[in-house]
């Protein structure tokens, strides 16, 4: 059986190890041996030799190299859109098996991808997609297929994830713990894609659509990134006795279902708190199993890599069988995706407010106004002030904690207080979560 690697960078690197390594084992868990029959590069020339494998079979000519008689499975690690799509839908539209990593393809349009595997009665995997080495999508899509889903809570970027861990227990900064993790391998080729939250939408959205059985688009997601999270939140969170983590929310309601990525708080006590660096982890809360928990390697060369393999192995045993795996998720259903002002959770909001008299009971007035519910409320200390000492009024710092309210609630409580001539400044609102 013959495969064609596109892209040879931090997962496709460890791909070809790995097959080479690996090689006798594969052979006995596929029935044959597996074979490289080419790989798709941008820069055919550059020094490869640490790799084990023959260097003429590097190509610039990926479409040609998918085009190939002999090639049975195309394998994508190159990322972005294009080329990629065309690469993808010809290989299933020529009947041959499609294992890819690409995320931001797959949430940006699964239904092409998903259409021409149909049309080509060709198998298309993307465990890497998700959660790198976790085996999170086939356990959706396969083994949970008899249950009902309600909500899927986790961290699924690795680079976020190892940022905010950084952040939290060794003080880093945010721009050295970015470029730590793009050493590390972990983070995309535009740490945009990571540090303003796309790659978790993506996977949100993925997740989203196998989880409940319908299509979620990538801009159906609310996405924030966490580029605004600064010292200072992560030293309120500590205060709180909570983290900053940066989570993926997704949840099937009577009405539709909402799908969320943001920073937020978590309780220290909550198992996410304690997964930290590169590490991912999803929570899946279904109708008759209860509580899963999938916790693992969520970026990185080697860890993508197996998932990758894992996939290069299902779709092998199934060109031996003659056979192309189910594919109920190419049958979306049509649930609505809920907007952003529907979300419910709490909500933790610090602001500067001057130290008079009856300051404290007007700004609880104002969360009252919109019916949102106050769980504590906290005078910190003293405010800081940029005018000079003796124009200075007398400030004072309030760390308001809620209950459940929903983001329209809260935004225009924020609105309410930031127009308000006690409240100096909102300084800082995040999301409570994990309760
Ligand atoms: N690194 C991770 O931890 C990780 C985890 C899960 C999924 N992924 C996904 O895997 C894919 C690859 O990620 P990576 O980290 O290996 O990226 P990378 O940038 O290290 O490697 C990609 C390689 O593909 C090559 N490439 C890009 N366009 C090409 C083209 N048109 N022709 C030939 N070669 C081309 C690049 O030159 C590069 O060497 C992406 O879709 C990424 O989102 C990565
Ligand atoms: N950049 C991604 C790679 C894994 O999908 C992350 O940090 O999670
Ligand atoms: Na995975």
């Amino acid at each position: 059986m013959k495969l064609a690697l596109l892209g040879c960078g931090t997962v496709g690197s460890e791909v070809v190890r790995l097959m080479h390594d690996k090689a006798d084992d594969l052979a006995a868990r596929i029935g044959e041996r597996m074979e490289i029959a080419g790989v798709a590069v941008r820069r055919p020339g550059r020094d490869r030799s640490h790799l084990p494998i023959d260097p003429n079979l590097f190509t610039t000519d990926a479409l040609g190299l998918v085009k190939r008689p002999d090639v049975d499975i195309v394998v994508e690690v190159a990322g972005g859109i294009e080329p990629a799509r065309t690469w993808i839908t010809t290989a299933l539209s020529e009947g041959k098996a499609v294992v890819t990593a690409n995320k931001a393809l797959l949430a940006a349009d699964g239904a092409s991808l998903n259409a021409a595997a149909v049309a080509g009665d060709a198998d298309l995997y993307y465990e890497a997609a998700v959660a790198g080495a976790i085996p999170l999508l086939r356990p959706l899509r396969d083994s949970l297929h008899g249950d009902s889903i309600d909500r899927v809570l986790g961290i699924v970027n690795g680079t976020t994830n190892f940022i905010c861990t950084q952040m939290t227990q060794t003080g880093a900064s945010f721009g050295e713990a970015l470029a730590e993790a793009g050493e590390l391998g972990y983070a995309e080729a535009d740490p945009s894609a990571d540090i303003d939250g796309y790659d978790a939408a993506a996977k949100a959205a993925i997740i989203a659509s196998l989880a409940f059985h319908t299509k979620v688009e990538l801009s159906e997601v609310y996405r924030e990134g966490i580029t605004d999270v600064t010292a200072a939140d992560v030293a309120a969170a500590a205060e709180q006795g909570c983290v900053v983590k940066p989570l993926c929310i997704a949840t099937r309601e009577p009405d539709g279902v909402s799908v969320r990525v943001h920073p937020a708080m978590i309780d220290k006590a909550h198992p996410l708190a304690s997964v930290n660096g590169a590490y991912n982890a999803v929570f899946v809360e279904a109708e008759a199993a209860g509580s899963l928990m999938f916790y693992g390697a969520g970026a990185g060369g080697t860890a993508t890599a197996s998932a990758v393999l894992g996939d290069i192995v299902a779709v092998a045993r199934h060109r031996r069988g003659g056979v192309t795996a189910f594919r109920p998720e190419a049958a979306w259903g049509d649930l609505p995706v809920k907007s952003i002002g529907e979300a419910s959770t709490r909500y933790h909001v610090c602001m500067d407010v001057t130290d008079e008299p009856g300051v404290l009971s007007q700004v609880a007035a104002m969360f009252a106004h919109h019916d949102v519910s106050l769980a504590t409320v906290r005078q910190a200390g003293r405010a800081a002030s940029s005018a000079p000492a003796d124009k200075q009024a007398a400030g004072a710092q309030l760390v308001v904690v809620t209950h459940a309210a929903t983001d329209a609630q809260l935004s225009a409580t924020v609105e309410d207080l930031s127009h308000s001539d006690l409240v100096r400044e909102v300084t800082s609102v995040m999301r409570v979560e994990g309760k």
